[in-house]
Parts: structure tokens; C-alpha cells; sequence
């Protein structure tokens, strides 16, 4: 019930439409009701052959519902679009503010696909909740007392009759087609997910299956999720289909009663035929508002799977909460402090980073070296502040990480990872994402400096030149130089570069490095590798292992030492063409 209370909250800001647009679904099935039931007096009255100034108003009344039934639905088809429109315009808005807080550290355990198919699917599946969810509810609720009352007031048999029927067939039928479908609700959501999850993985590594020859594996089983969804699309539509005519039978059997009783009251002469013509119009023209029910519900449980799965994903904790209230602020350029931390990553016992201390103050260089998982990356993470240290701390400035707002401090930094990101845009879009203000000669410079002219001269359209999809169109140097090129732009006082040539071929490597280092001027470098070279001019070489520091030095001290990195370095020097390229 929570997520159902949940979701309602979001009409709230809208609460002037929603009551306008429910009284205008009222009004049209009112006039509907109404056109039905002088009609039927204008037909049972004209049987018995009055004067044509007794039939009169009628007349006019069977104009004027006409008429107004056709305004009204418009404009309440006006009104609960818009609603609907501002609401899924609203949850997408508060969805999106949700979750940037949570990345990374919270959504790495998403799939790519997973995560992009709740941005869109569920919302798309929640698009329908007021229009076919709360809307008939509450309108097929008003219709029905307003027709037990009217029936009522003739005679109030005939009120209950009217009453049960319309209560049986909007609760009792919608009720039991809950039922049938609830499982089918949840298994279509989910594996609508999985087929939209596994769609976006092998159309990004499409190379890697073909590459393996597993395409027709990947079709096989496509094609079992897709059977799967078949199937559970297939049971609900027969359930609604269900749903549909015991709503009809609902109808028939209601009037059906009502002519039963009904008659035995004109038999009586406790009212007359005109008058039961008129409320078996009435009764069956109301039930325009009670048979859309089934619809609802098969709506309903679609769009409580939809809701709890993104409450239950945005209101996982965040790992790194923004500090509430003022924060102080950062005066460029940044000292930062790493003062015996230790992290553990949720899940692990074992800490990623032990009592870790570290100094960068202004314009210092820094080199974290080590094994793979030795915990080089995860110092990376806690100075982005995408997770904060379990005991230790980090400072900044002075300031305690803790007390700084995570944006303000990333604005400090300029980051060039392993992994450069490319955006499916032009040359000039994915500069710009640094620095979107960056003029032209700002951009042309800047590629100078990262030597990518020969680049620039190559592409058709210079800086207009679309790049593919994640730059694919691009050789793993270039893009790894359009990356320094846009940490370049970032006036950041501070450069953090996890692993920023690897995959790159040694030679390649080590010209970038070389021209990072001379770019670098007065910044604080704090570089994580695993390629020992180009180390010659740092301030300090920390080495890590299983989260702690086993050495520490300049790169002639730690060679002397005759420790791990000497070891490495040697190793490293061995294989890299005997000593050519470590020289
Ligand atoms: N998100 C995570 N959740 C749980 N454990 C993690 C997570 N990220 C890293 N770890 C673990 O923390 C340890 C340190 O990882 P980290 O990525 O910092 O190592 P690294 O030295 O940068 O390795 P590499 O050189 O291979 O990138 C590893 O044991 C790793 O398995």
C-alpha cells in the first residue's frame, strides 16, 4: 500500500487538475446518463400518445446532453492528458534527482541495460496510472452513488439494485482479475527488464559475440525471453479479455433485475413504465463508468511492480551523502590530506584501503603503484568523494571530505581514467562537455597541445566531425588524448589520472605521459598505474598492497631500497624490449 500511497503523492502538486479533470469524467458520464435516460422518456412517453408540448423539454433535453457529452469528453480528455503528461514529466524529473546522488558508488551493480530500461520502461508503464488507474476509480465511485441515489429516490429497492450491480461489477470483477493476473503483472515487468537488459548488452559487445561465434546462442536465447513475454502478455490479455465481458454481463444482469423488480412496482402502481424505462436507460448508460474498471486493474498491478521496483532502487542508501545545510567552500588551488583512512566496500570484509596516509599539497606529484586490486583506484574514488572512508579521514584545505559537497569539490579536480568515455557527438560536443563555454581557438589549442592536429586535419568536418558511437570512429590513443585534452581545458588546480594509457601500446604511452608531465606546470598530480615508467621526476612513489602502503620514496630511493618496485621496475624493463623503452 505504501507504493500506491507513494505514487499518489506525486499528483499532489496537481491537485486543481485532478479534481477538475475527475468532475469533467463525471460530467460526461452524468450527461451520458442523462441523454439515455430522456430519451427513453421521450420514447416510452411517446408510446402513449401525449400532446407533442409534453414532450417538449425532453427534446431539449436530449439536445443539450448531446451536446454537452461531446464538450465534456473533450475537454476532460484535455485535462487528464496534461495531468498525466505533467505527472510523468514530474516523476521522471524527481526520478533522474533520485539517483544522481547514488552514482556511481550506488548503481554499479545495475546492468548498463537495466538501468536505462527503468529510466524509460517503468516510467512509461506509470504514464498510465491517473488516466487508467485513479481517474476511473474515483470517477466509477461518484457515478455509482449518484445512480443508487437517483434510482433510490423513485423507489429504494431499486436503488440497491442498482447499488449491488455496479459494486460487484466494478470491485468484485476487477478484484478477482487482480488475482489472476498478479503473477503475470509481476513476470511481465520482469522479464520485459531482462529482455531490454540482455538487447542493450549484446548490441554494445556485438563485436565480442560475433568474435566468439556465440550470435546464434545470443538468438536462441533472445528468443526464449522474448516467447516469455509472449506468454505472459498473452494470459493477460485473456484475463482482461475476461475482465471485459463479465462486465458486460454485469450490466445485462443488473438491468435485467431491475426490470424484474421494477415491473412488480408497476404492477403495483408504485411508479410508473415511463419511469422504469427511464432508470433501466439510466442504470445501463452508468455503467460506462464501472465497466473501464477492468482495464484499471489490469493497470493496477503493472503499475505497483513498476513503482516498487524504482522505490526500492532509489531508496537505497547513499554511500556518499552531500552534507546537509552550509558547506564551506573550497579556495583553489587544494591540499588534500589522506589521514589513516580505511575503506571497505559493502559486501567485504577485507578493506580495500588500510590506514592510508597520503599528503598533496599545491603543485605536488604523486604516483599510487601496485598490483591489480591493491586498492590504487579505490584511493581514486574517496578523492572524487563517490565513497567516504569508513574510519580515517580525508582533508581538504582543512576541511573534513565529509563536510564538503561532493560537486563542489569534483570542480577542484580534472580526471583522465582507463576508461575514457566518449559521447556519441561531434569533436567539438565532447570538448566542450569540460568546458562548454570553451571558445574555438580555445579547442584548436588545446588539440595542439595533446598533438592531435593530425587528427583534426584528417576529419572531414574538423571539429564538426561526428565521432561514433563512444568515438569508436577513433584509435584508443586518440581517444585517450581527447580525454587529457578536455582535462586540459578544465581550469582544475588538481589532476587525478587513474591508468589514463593503458591499453595503449609502450612507445605510444610513453609519449603521452612525457607530454602530460610538461603540460602538468603547478597542478598536484596524483597519477595510479601500473606502467613504471616516466616516474623519474615524482615528488613521491607510493606503493600499495592489499590496501596498504609496503614502501614509499622518490623513484631513485625506492630503486636503492631494492623492494617490490625495484623488483617490478626490473621486471618490467626485461620485457619491455630489453630496457629500450624503461630506459
Ligand atoms: N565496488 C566494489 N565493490 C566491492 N569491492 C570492490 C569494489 N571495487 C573494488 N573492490 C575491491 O577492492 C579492492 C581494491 O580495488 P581497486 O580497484 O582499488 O584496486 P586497484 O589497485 O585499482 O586494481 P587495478 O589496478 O586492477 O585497477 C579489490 O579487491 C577489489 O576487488
Amino acid at each position: 500500500m505504501s507504493t500506491l500511497r507513494r505514487l499518489i503523492s506525486f499528483l499532489r502538486p496537481f491537485s486543481g487538475q485532478v479534481f477538475l479533470s475527475i468532475l469533467l469524467s463525471f460530467g460526461t458520464v452524468a450527461s451520458g446518463v442523462g441523454l439515455l435516460g430522456t430519451s427513453a422518456f421521450l420514447i416510452a412517453s411517446a408510446a402513449l400518445r401525449p400532446s407533442i408540448a409534453e414532450l417538449q423539454v425532453a427534446i431539449v433535453g436530449v439536445r443539450f446532453f448531446g451536446i454537452v457529452r461531446g464538450l465534456l469528453r473533450y475537454l476532460e480528455r484535455l485535462v487528464s492528458h496534461d495531468v498525466n503528461l505533467r505527472l510523468l514529466a514530474g516523476l521522471r524529473v524527481w526520478l533522474y534527482r533520485a539517483i544522481e546522488p547514488l552514482a556511481p558508488a550506488g548503481l554499479e551493480m545495475e546492468q548498463g541495460g537495466d538501468l536505462l530500461h527503468r529510466m524509460v520502461g517503468e516510467l512509461e508503464t506509470l504514464e498510465n496510472f491517473f488516466v487508467r488507474v485513479v481517474s476511473p476509480v474515483l470517477n466509477a465511485g461518484l457515478v455509482t452513488l449518484g445512480i443508487s441515489w437517483f434510482c433510490g429516490r423513485m423507489a429504494p429497492v431499486l436503488g440497491w439494485v442498482a447499488a449491488m450491480g455496479m459494486f460487484l461489477t466494478g470491485v468484485l470483477v476487477p478484484a478477482v482479475q487482480i488475482r489472476l493476473s498478479r503473477n503475470a503483472g509481476r513476470r511481465w515487468i520482469e522479464s520485459r527488464s531482462q529482455l531490454n537488459a540482455f538487447t542493450t548488452q549484446v548490441v554494445q559487445g556485438m563485436n565480442d559475440w560475433i568474435m566468439f561465434g556465440r550470435v546464434e546462442k545470443a538468438q536462441a536465447h533472445f528468443h526464449r525471453m522474448n516467447r516469455t513475454l509472449s506468454q505472459t502478455q498473452v494470459h493477460m490479455a485473456k484475463v482482461q479479455a475476461l475482465g471485459g465481458s463479465a462486465g458486460l454481463w454485469g450490466s445485462g444482469l443488473t438491468v435485467w433485475f431491475l426490470l424484474l423488480l421494477g415491473g412488480q412496482l408497476v404492477l403495483r402502481g408504485e411508479i410508473s413504465g415511463v419511469d422504469l424505462a427511464v432508470l433501466s436507460l439510466m442504470v445501463m448508460a452508468s455503467f460506462e463508468a464501472v465497466t473501464p474498471l477492468h482495464q484499471a486493474a489490469a493497470q493496477f498491478e503493472a503499475t505497483l511492480q513498476a513503482g516498487r521496483r524504482i522505490f526500492e532502487w532509489v531508496d537505497r542508501p547513499n554511500e556518499a551523502p552531500d552534507p546537509k545545510g552550509a558547506v564551506p567552500s573550497l579556495s583553489s588551488p587544494i591540499h588534500v590530506r589522506f589521514e589513516g583512512v580505511t575503506l571497505i566496500y559493502p559486501g567485504r570484509t577485507e578493506p580495500a584501503l588500510q590506514d592510508f596516509w597520503m599528503d598533496l599539497p599545491s603543485g605536488k606529484r604523486v604516483a599510487l603503484v601496485g598490483e591489480s586490486g591493491a586498492g590504487k583506484s579505490t584511493v581514486g574514488q574517496v578523492l572524487m568523494r563517490f565513497r567516504l572512508p569508513y574510519s580515517g579521514q580525508v582533508r581538504v584545505n582543512g576541511w573534513n571530505l565529509r563536510d564538503l559537497r561532493g560537486e563542489d569539490l569534483r570542480t577542484h579536480l580534472a580526471v583522465v581514467s582507463q576508461q575514457t568515455y566518449l559521447f556519441s557527438g561531434t569533436l567539438r560536443e565532447n570538448l566542450l562537455l569540460a568546458v562548454p563555454q570553451a571558445s574555438e581557438e580555445e579547442l584548436l589549442k588545446v588539440l595542439e597541445r595533446v598533438q592531435l592536429q593530425p587528427l583534426l586535419r584528417r576529419l572531414p568536418k574538423g571539429l564538426d566531425t561526428w565521432l561514433g558511437a563512444q568515438g569508436e570512429m577513433l584509435s584508443g590513443g586518440e581517444r585517450q588524448r581527447i580525454a587529457l585534452a578536455r582535462a586540459l581545458l578544465k581550469p582544475a588546480s588538481f589532476w587525478l589520472l587513474d591508468e589514463p594509457v593503458s591499453g595503449l601500446d609502450a612507445e605510444t604511452a610513453r609519449t603521452i605521459l612525457r607530454m602530460l608531465w610538461g603540460l602538468a606546470g603547478s597542478r598536484s598530480v596524483l597519477y595510479i598505474t601500473h606502467f613504471l615508467a616516466e616516474l623519474e621526476e615524482f615528488d613521491e612513489i607510493l606503493v600499495l598492497q592489499r590496501g596498504r602502503v609496503i614502501e614509499r620514496g622518490k623513484h631513485a630511493d625506492l630503486l636503492q631500497a631494492g623492494g617490490w618496485y625495484a623488483q617490478a621496475w626490473q621486471l618490467q624493463r626485461s620485457l619491455l624490449d630489453e630496457g629500450e623503452l624503461l630506459r
